[in-house]
């Protein structure tokens, strides 16, 4: 829709200006006898130009055919205006009937049962979760933790295609195929939030939705304000107003931590030099969610994620995109730092990322306030979610080297200036003593599990290689 009214508009203009002009200088020739008195700027029309279209005296006109002509062009202009007036019209007609058929669908009978039935609590004491970003990497993980604890469970996603819409979709089914159901929307649309919180009374929001990546920053950086910054307020806006206000966990990153080269990283280090958009968005996000807390008393839990890997990943990171290339034969492209040295990342596995999120919703503190109005302070926590231990990225190569049976065609560069860090390493222990958060996953064993599923996944197993769009 939004390409059919660029078309329109662009259009409308290349028309508008090559016709403007002419069509102001035809009124006076239309109106031989009118009291017509404004002449347009003459300093870049040609003499004999200017005195045939508004001549000094009226009725000077040289020639009968040439009025002629002029009005066939001016009916011919008008008549092209009204078909653009027509098309417009009905551009906007089709949009409005289509946003609102989408509305309507997400607000039918049908759509509120499968809600309800998704939110259903199965568990004593047990939460409803709204789950944004369901099926997402991060999402669709603790969606599927939740509900098999007795939680009830409704996601929203909007699908878009920052990779393989495919891969997300699958994601999906498997959610489905255990009663979760997940609202295709953006959470930018207030009015569906609105009406999944008329239908559901949330306890908990789990909001991982969010424009990831650090370095796709570079290419469109309004991607990242859309989603981390413009779709955080709404949903804060949403979670604010609701009777009772829900708690929120959310995704922050280790990127904030951008410049800061105490190590290992604390909660309580420097957070004011971010290396990308990406980062500046999540540090963004931590004062907005303060912001919620401190008006309107919402129970804010901010996780600083680190690099988190696993099956069902996502295909824009470094170790799945390594294992697509290393298995087509395709070479990689290894960043190296300053003087050589090799980056390092604390990897962390989604089941240990799946357990501090958990444990995050399970010790949040109730949020105080109700339609708006703040009732009380609310807790408002921050926790780094790591591995602790940093690994290279030469030894991720090594690594999956080892399990695919195969060897990297590797292409060593220098770091691009993209918004990467040379390293990260979580200090964990306040999640520890507050969440009991607790990683024990090493990189071997957690690649291993991520090939065994990416090799069945895209279809090694039958001989067959799917992945070539992942
Ligand atoms: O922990 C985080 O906060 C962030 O972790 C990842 O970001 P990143 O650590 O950069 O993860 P990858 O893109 O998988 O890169 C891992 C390492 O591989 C390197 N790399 C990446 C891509 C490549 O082609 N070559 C390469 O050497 C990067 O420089 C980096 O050192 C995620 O992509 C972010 O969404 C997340 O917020």
């Amino acid at each position: 829709m939004k390409t059919k009214l660029f078309i329109w508009s662009s259009t409308f203009s290349s028309f508008f200006s090559s016709r403007y002009r002419p069509f102001q200088s035809y009124l006076p020739a239309f109106l031989p006898n009118s009291n017509f008195t404004s002449t347009p700027s003459s300093s870049n029309m040609p003499h004999q130009l200017e005195e045939e279209l508004f001549p000094s005296t009226p009725g000077k006109i040289k020639s009968d055919r040439r009025t002629f002509h002029r009005c066939v062009a001016s009916t011919s202009t008008l008549f092209l205006w009204a078909l653009f007036l027509i098309a417009l019209t009905a551009s906007y007609l089709s949009f409005i009937a289509s946003s609102g058929s989408r509305y309507l669908h997400h607000t039918s009978h049908d759509w509120k049962k499968h809600v309800r039935s998704s939110a259903q609590i199965h568990r004593k004491n047990g939460f409803s979760v709204l789950v944004t970003g369901a099926a997402g990497f991060v999402g669709t993980h603790v969606s599927l933790a939740l509900k098999k604890r007795g939680d009830g469970v409704v996601g929203i996603d909007n699908f878009n295609d920052y990779y393989d819409p495919s891969l997300k979709r699958s994601r999906r089914k498997m959610l489905q195929s255990k009663n979760i159901f997940i609202v295709e929307a953006d959470i930018n649309d207030r009015r569906i939030l609105a009406k999944l919180f008329e239908t559901v009374p949330f306890t908990h929001v789990m909001h991982l939705a969010a424009q990831a990546g650090v370095r796709y920053a570079m290419e469109n950086p309004n991607s990242y304000v859309h989603s981390n910054i413009a779709g955080l307020v709404t949903l804060l806006e949403q979670c604010k107003e609701a009777k009772p206000q829900p708690s929120i966990v959310w995704a922050s990153s280790s990127s904030v931590y951008g410049l800061n080269d105490k190590v290992p990283f604390s909660e309580s280090d420097r957070t004011d030099q971010p290396a990308s958009l990406y980062a500046a968005t999540k540090k963004a996000g931590e004062e907005i969610t303060h912001t919620y807390n401190h008006i309107y008393g919402l129970s804010i839990t901010g996780l600083r994620f680190f690099t988190v890997y696993g099956p069902w990943g996502r295909p824009d990171m470094a170790y799945f995109s390594f294992t697509r290339n290393i298995l087509q034969g395709r070479p990689i492209t290894v960043f190296r730092g300053k003087d050589g040295v090799d980056l390092a990342r604390d990897f962390t596995y989604i089941d240990d990322i799946v357990k501090g999120c958990v444990a995050s919703l399970d010790t949040a503190g109730k949020s105080t306030g109700t339609g708006g109005k703040k009732k009380g302070p609310a807790p408002y926590r921050i926790y780094n979610l790591g591995n602790t231990s940093p690994v290279t990225v030469p030894a991720l190569v090594g690594i999956l080297e080892k399990n695919l049976k195969t060897k990297a065609k590797k292409n060593v560069v220098a770091m691009p200036g993209n918004g990467d860090v040379p390293f990260t390493h979580a200090n964990i222990s306040l999640a520890r003593r507050d969440l009991g958060y607790n990683p024990t996953t090493d990189l071997p064993t957690g690649l291993r599990k991520f090939v065994k599923w990416y090799l069945s996944y895209y279809g090694y197993n039958d001989g067959k290689d799917k992945s070539v769009n992942s």
